[in-house]
């Protein structure tokens, strides 16, 4: 529409310029009043010669104001990029409600994969025999028709073999459903926390995962075409599809930044209690930062097979940050390890594992590395790391935070909650 509007003001600006052709004096001398001696023939071809001239340019400047606009629609400027992904997605991604329903079985009970605190998610059949994982949005849930927006701008934006694909989205009447791939062994914690399943999870799968997800973040920190902060990065958000790859889900609480913006603050925070960073936690103060706060609990939690917040160990109180900092600092490193995993890790590659989550959960953000410098760092035995100063330590019960929203965190210790819509800003 735009090309229009330019090629349209072209045309009038080339017109007017032929009419102020026509009627500059010069151009309409009489007979006998001039002194170069110029006739009323003389003065009939000046002004056809001029108004040629001003025609010819006219259609210059239209070829090339028609050239500018074929190469804008080609590469269009950051924000009609977004404004029409926007849009295309927004088309692109509907289905209709009574393909849902059909697909699962009219959201039966059987069909019922788990619920979180979107709402339920069912698995799916489509007509084409395509499995998917439809999440559909409790009325009752603390988290809104917003989160669910925001979720479908986000991932419709991305696409990496580490994050979740987002198939389509319904919203009719008062169901908002999402539409995902299908991931056949659920989530990370399915695995890692359920005692029957553990040992499925044997150290090259553990080490596949973790280089899974933290590929994926460096793709939403650093290498997508916007610069995006997940802030709810936990197992049960990595989901593994059939050969235990991991892929990173949820992202209704994410937001993006732009490219001069490396922080941001909130009244109302949002995430799990166990994985958020302190500064976010307790100042609302989110970044990149916050995200390799999240990964180095859930690498030490892959690596020790307890959750950080439900660590009971008599010789530990608090949480495992706290337990594997203090066997970090006396030497002992290595009996954080799960014993299921007996056997199958070679020490240094593991006390290198170990380091690098001690490195991601520093107290001070400045402190942790980036996400490549993590993938750099997990991929290199000869890397030089620095030593990792002590981590951010929050106790369960006496971990409040009070924000503008009552709905957060206080007395919802599992649970994610509210934000407002992301606003997009492309990198
Ligand atoms: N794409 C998927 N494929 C297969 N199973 C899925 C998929 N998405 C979600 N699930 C299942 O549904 C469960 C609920 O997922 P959901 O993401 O809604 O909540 P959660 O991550 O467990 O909790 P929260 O909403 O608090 O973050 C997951 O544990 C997982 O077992």
């Amino acid at each position: 529409m735009k090309c229009c509007k330019y090629s349209r003001g072209v045309l009038q600006f080339g017109l007017s310029c032929s009419v102020r052709y026509e009627t500059y004096p010069f151009f309409n001398r009489e007979p006998g009043t001039s002194s170069m001696g110029g006739n009323k023939q003389k003065g009939l071809r000046t002004t056809i010669l001029a108004s040629v001239g001003a025609f010819l340019g006219m259609i210059g400047i239209l070829t090339i104001s028609t050239y500018y606009c074929s190469k804008r629609r080609k590469n269009p400027t950051r924000r009609e990029r977004i404004k029409r992904s926007h849009d295309t997605h927004e088309e692109l991604l509907q289905m209709d409600l009574a393909t849902v329903k059909e697909a699962t079985n009219n959201f039966s009970f059987e069909n019922k994969l788990g619920e979180g605190g979107f709402g339920p998610v069912y698995k799916g059949i489509m007509r084409d025999g395509k499995e998917v994982a439809v999440k559909r949005l409790s009325q009752s849930s603390g988290q809104g028709h917003n989160e669910f927006k925001n979720e479908v701008i986000v991932i419709a934006e991305l696409q990496h073999k580490n994050l979740v694909r987002l198939l389509g989205c319904c919203a009719e009447g008062e169901e908002n459903l999402l539409i995902y791939e299908f991931m056949p062994n659920t989530s990370l914690d399915a695995f890692l926390f359920d005692t029957g399943k553990q040992a499925e999870l044997d150290w090259s799968k553990r080490m596949n995962i973790v280089n899974g997800i933290a590929r994926g973040l460096v793709y939403l920190h650093e290498d997508s075409r916007l610069k995006i902060v997940h802030r709810d990065l936990k197992p049960s958000n990595v989901l593994l599809d059939h050969e235990m790859n991991p892929k990173i889900s949820d992202f209704g609480m994410a937001r993006i930044f732009g490219t001069d913006t490396s922080q941001a603050n909130t009244k109302r925070v949002v995430g799990t209690y166990g994985y958020m960073a302190p500064e976010y936690a307790m100042a609302g103060l989110f970044s990149v930062k916050s995200d390799v706060f999240s990964f180095g609990v859930v690498l030490l939690e892959i690596i020790s097979g307890k959750r950080n917040k439900m660590l009971q160990l008599p010789e530990c109180a608090g949480s495992l940050l706290t337990y594997a900092w203090r066997l970090w600092s006396e030497d002992k490193g290595l009996e954080l390890v799960d014993p299921l995993l007996e056997g199958s890790w070679d020490a240094s590659e593991m006390l290198r594992y170990i380091y690098i989550g001690l490195l991601c959960v520093q107290a001070n953000p400045n402190d942790r590395p980036t996400m490549s410098t993590v993938i750099f760092m997990l991929g290199s035995e000869t890397a030089p790391l620095p030593q990792p100063k002590e981590p951010a330590f929050y106790v369960a019960d006496s971990f409040t935070f009070e924000s503008d929203d009552q709905s957060s965190l206080k007395g919802r210790p599992d649970s994610s909650n509210d934000l407002s819509i992301t606003s997009l800003i492309p990198r």
